[in-house]
């Protein structure tokens, strides 16, 4: 994936120690980034500040994201094990699907290693901030550049919740427009995934949004005071354990989160956020559950 994302290597901010280590560019951890073993990995990976995993196999035409679980799950494991065992105190960026799974993976490997810190660890969603501010620009005749509308939630099918009622500028929207909005844009990587009919999911404009995410950290860990974005991240503003909503980041990862977004939500925001919660529940529970059961005691 991502040569915008190999890129990032070539950042050098003044208070930013260490450089970026891109995790997904080959078929085995071994062979990642172009190390030739394990042991090389996390050589490399030694005070590095940001991690970004988009490491694993991308959807084909009628899969949903959680049917990429039982590859990149054990992917996933696997590269988060050694960044914690060599990079404890860096920022993770969870790309690699279902994030709604993956990232409650890389949370429980992190606690068995007794090196979590919930404000460093991030699942990808800037995805969706993209398209929900193309499209609505788009439809409005705005300025993309003037568009900002919150995504909350999760990153798959309907846990994906743009809150329209809360797009900077305000606008307004017909109720039509909003249902079909909402829709396109849950349904935005599914279209790109039937749209390359086999040939993968949504690689370039996901080297966009990771890029754009990962730079945002870089300029949180460098001091800059006014760095937003929306992520999937452990999170106490619903009844779930994991969910995404924007964010301040700061110099240690997560600095605030934004709770004026979830108030006064329209009737028919409250309604999806309320439909989405089985299916993220769902999700983390099974991310959850898989290192649980992959690290219980073998029975004799
Ligand atoms: N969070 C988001 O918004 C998005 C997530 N994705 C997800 O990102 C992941 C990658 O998608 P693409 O870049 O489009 O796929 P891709 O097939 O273009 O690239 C995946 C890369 O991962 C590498 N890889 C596979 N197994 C690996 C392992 N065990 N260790 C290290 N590297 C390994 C492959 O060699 C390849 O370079 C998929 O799971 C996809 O669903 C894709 C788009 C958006
Ligand atoms: O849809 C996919 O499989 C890849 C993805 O997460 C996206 O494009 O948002």
């Amino acid at each position: 994936m991502s040569p915008l994302l190999s890129n990032l290597n070539l950042y050098d901010i003044a208070n930013v120690k260490g450089v970026v280590a891109d995790l997904g560019h080959c078929n085995t951890p071994a062979q990642v980034s172009g190390f030739t073993g394990p042991a090389e990995l996390a050589d490399s990976l030694k005070g590095v500040d940001l991690i970004i995993i988009p490491a694993g196999v991308p959807r084909k035409p009628g899969m949903t994201r959680d049917d990429l679980f039982n590859i990149n799950a054990g992917i996933v494991k696997d590269l988060v094990e050694v960044a914690a065992d060599t990079a404890p105190n860096a920022l993770i960026n969870v790309i690699s699907n279902p994030v709604n799974s993956t990232v409650p993976i890389a949370a429980e490997i992190l606690k068995q290693k007794g090196v979590y810190n919930p404000r460093k660890l991030f699942g990808v969603t800037t995805l969706d901030v993209v398209r929900a501010n193309t499209f609505v620009a788009k439809q409005k005749n705005l300025r993309l550049i003037d568009v900002d509308v919150p995504v909350i939630g999760g990153h798959a099918g309907i846990t994906i919740l743009p809150l329209l009622s809360k797009a900077r500028p305000a606008i307004e929207f017909s109720t039509q427009e909003i249902e079909e909005l909402t829709v396109r844009i849950q349904n935005a990587g599914t279209e790109v995934v039937e749209a390359k009919a086999g040939a993968g999911s949504a690689t370039l404009s996901m080297a966009y949004a990771g890029a754009r995410f990962a730079e945002s950290c870089i300029r949180a860990l460098d001091g800059d005071p006014d760095v937003y974005e929306c992520s999937y991240v452990q999170s106490e503003l619903t009844e779930l354990p994991f969910f995404a909503s924007r964010l301040k980041l700061g110099k240690e990862g997560i600095e605030a989160f934004v709770h004026g977004d979830l108030n006064n939500l329209t009737e028919y925001e409250q309604k999806a956020l309320e439909a989405l919660k089985p299916e993220l529940k769902a999700s983390i529970q099974k991310g959850i559950e898989f290192v649980n059961r992959e690290s219980a005691p073998l029975a004799v």
